[in-house]
């Protein structure tokens, strides 16, 4: 075999032949998939053994090698037609059923074959592909090494020998001492003894079996035939194995000088899931549904890895009953998903790593990975959340980018957990750069109840999943006031609108569309809806307005730690996190004032103005409030100023003044009043 020093600069190789520079050892992606999806795979013989399909090896057996050699390679370079190199070869070779016999026992097949051959054919074979040999040599010589490959005999489709018979014992032998005269002669009704015979013989095969892929492995220019016809082979691989032909590596789609290569490209993509939140749980799920389900090409392993952070008791409980009691009781998650709580262990020989952790962890995680990621392993992320640098806003598939080196696409869309794992139907899109890589998780991700369509704008899909969060808040705020559907969709909209406006303001090349697919729109409501975010801003505006009515803790109310801690049981809030960073950007780019709602939500989770605000966020933009940049920046916010407290305080002790019930009502009408307030006292 060429090194690879020989094939890249073309030197000659070991058989004297010259490598072309353009040796195609490494699959299309097309090849690979041909390869994959394999129903029937059809070897030619020369290149299973390691002399040319027996037929020179019996040639030096009785004594005329260097003729019959010559009249192989015409035949293989395409000089010669085969059926007459046949015919010549045989006049020359001139053997009786003995001299074969004799031949075998010689030269036993086990001792022939090429390296890797075995292997390659039992892992074929393991996988359920059903193998042939189609040769252009001779049944009764080759039968023997299918038996050793364990191929069956009516898999073999070779020629067959004619002979005379002897009047006297009425076996078959060969006549007379004179070498003309002895000539036996062969079938040349079987496809194989003429040009054009592999695809025919394919042909046949694909005629008298239902398969939909058909794999030819060969070194010749005939086999090479096999698919340059219609009817024959989906896909040619060259074998260099034995013997190397130029003529043959510059056709081959593919060319292998080392079987493995083609072992390895069989086995399956693996799969590895970086979370273990309800929203990965739903996610490995749907994904181990994916991978152990009988499928015709068969693509990913089986098994299903997944990090669980906090390692432990909770890795043994999900290997054990398969289900995580800490995130997603009560849903069976698979048998073929093992939990482990080491990172690098979870990754080892992925393909496939799908991230799904929260979005302030995603850098910690990718840091930790660098290096021990296998070489063209592809990404996705479905984290929802971006991170934000003096340099600028860094999304969470970039940083997976920058710091892991493989391509990354995104899942996103209207994709509540629990309901995704209760199989009730809900759409994803898969926003993506490299189509190939979305293809495959398409085929990862859906299932029945959940649909996922391709768009080629990971950006825009990324950016709506993230943006969405501070929308939610606002509508869990108005939730919070007991106000109704029209001021929930009147956020919404507003929302949406700012949600477009700062993905182009930021990233020219979204799409206007994108916020009309289920990452755009159908996330936004599924959120505003049921989502956590939403949850826990009512919880919060209720316990701020309950607070400030009974004079209590200067009308701050709960704290979202504490809110997350008791409601979310281990789950995490983003999105209190995210309008921050968002809000950075708008304020160092002196955007606070086109984005109102944005920025009015942002002064309301920090403490600034009073819930109310939420739908008066014109006014609630305009307040004057002078905030530390850096200060902003942290997981979660502070509670509000002691002096924004008492007036939060008083502003809500009036509107419970004017009708109890209809404080929500209310407090839209004062959010005006408060709003000025808030400007002159803070
Ligand atoms: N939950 C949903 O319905 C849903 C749906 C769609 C998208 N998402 C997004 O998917 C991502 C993951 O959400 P989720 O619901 O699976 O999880 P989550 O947001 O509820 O967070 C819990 C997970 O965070 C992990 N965690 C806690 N501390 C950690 C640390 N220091 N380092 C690393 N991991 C840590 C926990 O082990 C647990 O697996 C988020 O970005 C979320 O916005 C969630
Ligand atoms: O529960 P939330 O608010 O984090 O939203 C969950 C998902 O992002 C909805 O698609």
């Amino acid at each position: 075999m060429p090194t690879e020093v020989e094939q890249k600069t073309g030197t000659t190789s070991n058989n004297g032949n010259v490598t072309p520079l353009e040796a195609r050892t490494v699959p299309s992606e097309r090849a690979l998939t041909i390869w994959r999806s394999a129903d029937a795979v059809c070897f030619d013989v020369d290149c299973t053994i390691t002399v040319n399909d027996g037929l020179d090896l019996l040639a030096e057996f009785m004594g005329v090698k260097e003729e019959v050699e010559a009249l192989t390679n015409k035949a293989m370079d395409g000089t010669m037609s085969l059926t007459r190199s046949l015919e010549e070869r045989l006049n020359l070779i001139n053997c009786s059923p003995d001299d074969i016999r004799r031949f075998i026992k010689a030269y036993p097949p086990q001792s022939r074959l090429a390296p890797g051959i075995k292997e390659l054919i039992n892992a074929l074979q393991k996988r359920g592909v059903a193998v042939y040999l189609i040769s252009g040599g001779f049944r009764e010589l080759l039968l023997p090494i299918a038996a050793h490959l364990g191929i069956p005999k009516d898999r073999v489709f070779a020629n067959r020998m004619h002979w005379q018979w002897d009047d006297e014992t009425g076996m078959p032998t060969k006549l007379g001492s004179d070498a003309k005269q002895q000539q036996v002669g062969f079938d040349t009704s079987e496809p194989t003894a003429r040009n054009q015979g592999k695809p025919e013989a394919i042909a046949r095969i694909r005629e008298n079996n239902p398969y939909n892929t058909v794999v030819m492995i060969g070194d010749g220019i005939t086999d090479l035939e096999a698919v340059q016809t219609s009817g024959g082979a989906d896909l040619f691989i060259g074998s260099g194995v034995v013997v190397e032909r130029e003529a043959v590596v510059a056709e081959a789609e593919w060319y292998v000088y080392d079987y493995k290569a083609l072992v390895s490209a069989l086995s399956r993509y693996k799969v590895a899931v970086l979370g273990s939140g309800a929203w990965a749980c739903a996610a490995v799920r749907m994904i181990a549904q994916n991978t152990s389900q009988d499928d015709p090409e068969d693509e990913f392993d089986d098994d299903v890895r997944m990090w669980v952070h906090q390692g432990g008791e909770l890795v043994d409980t999900i290997n054990s009953t398969h289900e995580n009691p800490a995130y997603f009781p009560g849903i069976p998650l698979g048998p073929n998903v093992i939990a482990t709580g080491n990172l690098a262990e979870a990754v080892a020989d992925a393909d496939l790593l799908v991230f799904c952790a929260p979005h302030q962890y995603i850098r910690g995680i990718c840091k930790q990975l660098m290096g021990k990621v296998k070489p063209g392993a592809a990404a996705i992320s479905l984290t929802k959340g971006m991170r934000v640098t003096p340099e600028g806003p860094e999304l969470i598939s970039q940083i997976v980018r920058r710091t892991l080196g493989v391509d990354c696409s995104v899942l996103m869309g209207g994709n509540i957990a629990e309901d995704v794992g209760r199989e009730q139907l809900s759409e994803a899109v898969i926003g993506y750069y490299n189509l190939e890589h979305a293809q495959r998780f398409k085929k990862l991700f859906r299932r029945p109840y959940f649909r996922v369509t391709l768009l080629p704008d990971p950006v825009g899909a990324e950016l709506c999943g993230t943006l969405k969060n501070i929308v939610a808040l606002g509508v869990g705020m108005v939730d919070g006031m007991g106000m109704g559907p029209n001021s929930k969709a009147a956020v919404i909209r507003q929302g949406l609108l700012e949600m477009r406006d700062f993905c182009q303001a930021l990233y020219p090349s979204v799409r206007d569309d994108t916020f009309l697919e289920c990452c755009g729109v159908g996330d936004l409501v599924a959120t505003c809806i049921g989502g956590r975010h939403r949850r826990v801003a009512e919880a919060w505006t209720r316990s701020a307005i309950e607070s400030a009515v009974a004079g209590e803790g200067n009308g701050a109310g709960r704290s979202w730690a504490e809110l997350e801690k008791e409601l979310l049981q281990g789950q995490k809030l983003q999105g209190v996190l995210t309008s921050n960073e968002v809000q950075q950007i708008l304020r160092t780019r002196g955007w606070e004032s086109k984005y109102p709602l944005f920025t009015t939500i942002n002064r309301i989770v920090n403490g600034h103005l009073p819930p109310h605000l939420v739908v008066d966020y014109l006014e609630g933009a305009k307040a004057d409030i002078a905030v530390d940049v850096e200060e902003d920046i942290v997981p979660l916010p502070r509670q509000p100023a002691s002096a924004m407290a008492r007036l939060f305080g008083q502003l809500v002790g009036g509107i419970m003044q004017q009708g109890g019930a209809a404080a929500g009502a209310a407090a839209s009408a004062a959010a005006g009043a408060a709003a000025g307030a808030a400007s002159n006292s803070v």
